[in-house]
């Protein structure tokens, strides 16, 4: 099976389409207010609205309080929520029942104990996400355009379904597939001219270069 392509940060029509016709697997719109990315309830349900179901939206929520996941719910109407913050393992579980909507968790990795973090979620999340664990003080939890290093994901036991972010664009997505057989790769800054500024044609090529990956640089698991 191939892997999963996600293009996060999403703000515009033309970006999603372009997204969508190369060929996109999801797209994530960011609610979180320090982000160049972050979007209005309203702009965020005319989004999923014009995407129309060809894919799935994501809505990226950085540790959401109840009555945000209620207006995401009603006013957005996602398929997936992705919580990017330091929900815990109940908490994730609790916005599960709550949302009725699976979920993406961010695992924020630096060095090997981090990877083992996500054993917490296996039983809850319904993808885990490696994304570069940001540095102290940081207001951006994601979206930096930060990497990690990937061999802390090529061991065999790393829990499935799992993506690989942070600081992914065109020029290394295969390295990263070929070194981590991930199940979803996801971008956001990689595909920008500035930030919160995607590029149509620097989105259509990293979409054409991760579909290049060779079987054998995808994931394991089938
Ligand atoms: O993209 C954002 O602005 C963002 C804000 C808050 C939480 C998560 C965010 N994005 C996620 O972070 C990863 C990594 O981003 P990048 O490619 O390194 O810029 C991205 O794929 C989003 O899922």
């Amino acid at each position: 099976m191939a892997v999963k392509i996600k293009i996060c940060g999403v703000q515009t029509n033309e970006i999603a389409e372009a997204a969508i016709e190369a060929g996109a697997d999801y797209l994530g719109l960011v609610f979180f207010p320090p982000s160049p990315r972050n979007l209005s309830f309203e702009q965020g349900a005319r989004l999923v609205k014009a995407v129309d179901a060809r894919i799935p939206t994501v809505a990226v929520l950085v540790d959401p309080d109840d009555e945000l996941i209620d207006r995401i719910v009603t006013t957005v109407n996602p398929d997936y929520l992705q919580l990017h913050g330091s929900e815990s393992p109940e908490r994730v579980a609790a916005i599960k029942v709550r949302s009725e909507l699976p979920v993406i968790k961010a695992v924020p990795v630096e060095k090997a104990e981090n990877v083992d973090d996500a054993a917490g979620y296996i039983e809850i999340a319904d993808i885990i996400l490696f994304d570069a664990k940001p540095p102290k003080g940081s207001k951006m939890p994601g979206g930096r355009g930060e990497r990690f290093d990937w061999e802390l994901l090529s061991e065999p036991d790393v829990p499935r379904p799992f993506g690989v972010s942070g600081g992914l664009d065109a020029g290394n997505v295969l390295e990263a597939m070929a070194v981590t057989h991930p199940d979803l790769v996801d971008v956001s800054s990689g595909v920008e001219s500035a930030p919160g500024e995607k590029d149509e044609e620097l989105v259509r090529s990293f979409i054409n270069i991760a579909k290049l990956a060779e079987p054998e640089e995808q994931q394991a698991a089938q």
